[in-house]
């Protein structure tokens, strides 16, 4: 099974797991992509859901395919998050944050019932860290914020627009600083040291936050609970 048939096939059984009525959380990224494509084709098959998006194209995708997709403000409960991820550990400890869009997306997660994360199995590792850490940051707080980073052994790196010209800036507007930190001894520490930095918005380490993690591989799809 290829990358792309592993982020289908999950997509499409998180689609599944939403009943007429329910209030729908979209993620963002590839693997987000085939779940909203997914739910997008049962809408038109007469489901009746409304959705929060976590991003401006999530949310754009989602109205293209008929999907009522309403701000957090109009619909601050959901019931059901789906969502991809970068890495996912033991425990559900997740990195996410590859499509910058980790600020909503943890917005999303913390306003939801149920966060479901779905992935390929590359995606499963024994320790977070391999994937740099995103964290967004105000724009005017970067020299501040890099120092510290530096200081904790971090690495951080501004990540730029795909030209190479000027750096991404997120739908929020911020910057998104990519830690190169290697594996991560203790996330919940490290993630109390990136919180208690000035300047930074959110951290891309999603802790205890997933309640169940669907996995596609050769096998079909494994359920992990956290
Ligand atoms: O956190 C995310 C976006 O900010 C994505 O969920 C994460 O990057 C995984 O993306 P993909 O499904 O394309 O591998």
């Amino acid at each position: 099974m290829t990358q792309d048939d592993a982020k289908a096939l999950v997509g499409k059984r998180a689609a599944a797991m939403v009943e007429d009525g329910m209030r729908v959380g979209l993620g963002t990224g590839s693997t987000s992509v085939q779940f909203i494509k997914a739910l997008g084709a049962r809408v038109q098959q007469g489901l009746k859901i409304r959705a929060v998006a976590s991003s401006d194209s999530s949310a754009e995708l989602g109205r293209s395919l008929g999907i009522e997709v309403v701000s957090l403000e109009e619909m601050p409960e959901i019931d059901l998050y789906i969502d991809g991820a970068d890495e996912v550990a033991p425990g559900l400890a997740l990195i996410k944050g590859g499509g910058a869009a980790l600020l909503r997306e943890k917005i999303v997660a913390s306003s939801s019932k149920r966060f479901v994360c779905v992935v390929d199995e590359s995606k499963l590792v024994p320790h977070l860290g391999k994937f740099p850490l995103p964290i967004e940051i105000i724009k005017m707080a970067r020299p501040l914020v890099e120092d510290k980073l530096f200081k904790l052994g971090l690495n951080p790196m501004l990540r730029m627009q795909k030209d190479g010209a000027s750096p991404l800036l997120t739908d929020e507007q911020n910057y998104i600083l990519d830690c190169h930190c290697g594996v991560i001894e203790d996330p919940e520490k490290t993630a109390a040291e990136i919180r208690a930095i000035v300047g930074v918005v959110e951290h891309g380490l999603f802790l205890r936050m997933a309640e169940v993690a669907l996995v596609a591989g050769g096998n079909g799809v494994t359920e992990y609970n956290g």
